[in-house]
């Protein structure tokens, strides 16, 4: 499938549909938290690396909170709201300079992991559509 990514101005917010519970129950948890550290580890060997936490232990918790909240928006249970409170995704990455380079390169990043996995197209697919027009929320600058 093309994994388009959605032009989009920084601070927009189109409204967002949530990926299909199909996804975690296509994947478990288990399954989810692979796709997450894939990603995760293709980003630490991006040109956005800087923008994640340098040390190792560092970098595993960015994993597991990012897991957490996917697990969550798929239907899953509460992981992330048990540890780090209500999501308020914008505000958590308003701390990290976000351009439009940064969003490309973040999803450039999910459709690399996307492409090789063995789901279901209709599964990449919503799960494609929910991280395109979500990221737009998480543009916060379009200084380089
Ligand atoms: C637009 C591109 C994006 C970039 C460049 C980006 C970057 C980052 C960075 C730098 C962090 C902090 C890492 C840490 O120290 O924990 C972070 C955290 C996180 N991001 Fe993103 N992000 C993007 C989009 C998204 C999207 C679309 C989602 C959800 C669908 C998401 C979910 C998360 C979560 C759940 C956390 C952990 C927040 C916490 O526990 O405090 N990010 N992201």
């Amino acid at each position: 499938m093309d994994f388009n990514i959605t032009p989009a101005q920084v601070g927009t917010r189109p409204p967002v549909e949530k990926p299909s519970p199909a996804v975690l129950e296509y994947l478990g948890e288990d399954g989810m938290r692979k796709l997450v550290s894939d990603h995760y580890d293709l980003l630490r060997q991006s040109n956005i690396k800087g923008l994640f936490p340098p040390t190792d232990k560092g970098f595993a918790m960015a994993k597991e909170h990012s897991a957490d909240f996917f697990i969550q928006i798929c239907g899953g249970p509460q992981h992330f709201n048990q540890k780090r409170g209500r999501p308020m995704m914008a505000a958590r990455h308003a701390p990290f300079k976000i351009n439009p380079e940064a969003r490309r390169v973040w999803l450039e990043s999910y459709a690399m992991v996307l492409a090789q996995h063995d789901m279901p197209e209709e599964l990449k697919k919503s799960f494609w559509n929910y991280i395109d027009i979500f990221s737009i929320w998480m543009m916060n600058t379009n200084e380089a």
